[in-house]
């Protein structure tokens, strides 16, 4: 165990020193995120005036742990939840946010955080996230996305007045699409067992609306893509099976080749189509629906996306450009599960939360993601 922790009965809390400054970058809409709770300084920079206090489960993940980076600079005091079953603990590290090792499964555990913590709100992105594997491994991830987050429920919703919830959902809920782009009322159908995971969890939510009066949002994400701008954290799943983090390691050498997983879709240039968010982007989400639960604001499901569909090919020779080297390419058979096209409607974000994506053109995301590549650990 390294400088910085102690062990308090099994529960390892990590304390590193707070994220130096509590500045929030200019330009990144998040004036509008903060209206009513900050300030501006000299240097411009956004300053919170009101320390929330913020658990995040799952927030040693990808996106996690970038959500406790940009609320620690927004001033806001953040304890992360997670079980680093995939997770890593240097990743919390870089926000300053403390760490507890531990399951939303676990009851006592939850229970007793939410009573030391009395957190302000509750942002839940645990959960394993590989669809292709899910369908050889369903009851492991019905009982890790679904089952456990009834616990973590069951805990939140014991207390007088929950704390907002927002939950990381996916497009995987919407199964092979009717319609795209793809609005949030698309009927539900999801195709592989993660999909129905968060479908589930969706509906435990409403019931629980109804049954304890808790505000929740879930944030149907579609493909979460690049890492933060400033190449402090970024995209280590662990194995990777993400196009775009998948293609940067060909090009560093680190894998032989890269598999196009069908040509022969009913695209233009026959490779499946997805829409790319940038991390920063799904974050900035994350803190305008926690103001809109604040003030008052409906519960309910929000896609999110680049509002843009690109094809694989398309990708690949971005990471081409980006990169100035070329990628060696094979083509292969399809991979089971995936839709030809999928495409937010963003709509409803725009609309209801005032979300833009601001960083979600392929180039950026593509550029930040590179800049990750070059200086990641491991
Ligand atoms: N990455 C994407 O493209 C994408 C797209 C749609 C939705 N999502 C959703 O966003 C969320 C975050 O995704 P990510 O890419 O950051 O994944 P990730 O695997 O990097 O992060 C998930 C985190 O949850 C933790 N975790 C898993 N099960 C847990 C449990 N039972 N108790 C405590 N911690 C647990 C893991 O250790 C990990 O740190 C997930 O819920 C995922 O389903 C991701
Ligand atoms: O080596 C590879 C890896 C991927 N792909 C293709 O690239 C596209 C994007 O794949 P990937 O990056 O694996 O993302 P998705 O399978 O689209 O899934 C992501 O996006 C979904 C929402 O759109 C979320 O539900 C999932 O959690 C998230 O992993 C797909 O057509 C893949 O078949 C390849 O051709 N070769």
């Amino acid at each position: 165990m390294g400088k910085g922790f102690f062990r308090r009965g099994e529960i390892v809390w990590h304390t590193v020193p707070a994220a130096p400054s509590r500045q929030v970058g200019r330009g990144t809409g998040l004036r509008a995120v903060l209206k009513g709770n900050a300030e501006e300084n000299k240097t411009g920079a956004i300053v919170a005036h009101t320390k929330q206090r913020i658990l995040i489960a799952g927030g040693a993940g990808y996106i996690g742990s970038q959500m406790a980076l940009m609320l620690a600079e927004a001033g806001h005091d953040v304890v992360v939840l997670d079980n680093l079953v995939s997770g890593h603990a240097d990743a919390v590290a870089v926000s300053g946010a403390r760490l507890v090792t531990g399951d939303i499964g676990d009851a006592a555990l939850v229970g007793w955080l939410l009573d030391e913590v009395r957190p302000d709100a509750v942002l839940h992105f645990a959960a394993l996230i590989e669809a292709g594997q899910s369908v050889q491994e369903s009851e492991r991830y019905l009982e890790n996305n679904h089952r456990r987050t009834l616990v973590f429920l069951d805990a939140l919703t014991a207390r007088n007045v929950p704390p907002p919830l927002v939950f990381s959902s996916t497009a995987a809920i919407y199964g092979e699409p009717q319609t795209v782009p793809i609005p949030e009322d698309h009927p539900a159908k999801p195709i592989n067992p993660y999909g129905q995971s968060k479908l589930l969890v969706e509906q435990a939510l409403a019931t629980r609306a109804e049954s304890h009066g808790l505000r929740w949002a879930a944030l149907r994400y579609f493909n979460a893509a690049g890492a933060d701008p400033e190449a402090r954290l970024g995209e280590r799943h662990e194995p990777e099976t993400h196009l775009i983090p998948l293609a940067l390691h060909t090009i560093l050498g680190k894998r032989a080749e890269m598999l196009v997983n069908g040509k022969d879709y009913d695209t233009p240039d026959g490779t499946c189509i997805r829409d790319y968010v940038h991390v920063t982007d799904l974050c900035r989400a994350h803190l305008l629906a926690l103001e809109h639960l604040r003030e008052g604001g409906e519960s309910g499901a929000f896609n999110l996306g680049g509002g843009e569909g690109r094809s694989v090919l398309e990708v690949l020779r971005t990471v081409e450009r980006v990169t100035d080297k070329a990628l060696p390419v094979r083509h292969g058979p399809r991979r089971p599960g995936d839709p030809a096209r999928l495409v937010a409607d963003i709509g409803k974000a725009k609309r209801v939360l005032g979300w833009e994506p601001a960083l979600s053109d392929l180039d950026t995301i593509v550029e930040h993601a590179w800049a990750w590549e070059k200086k990641r650990p491991g």
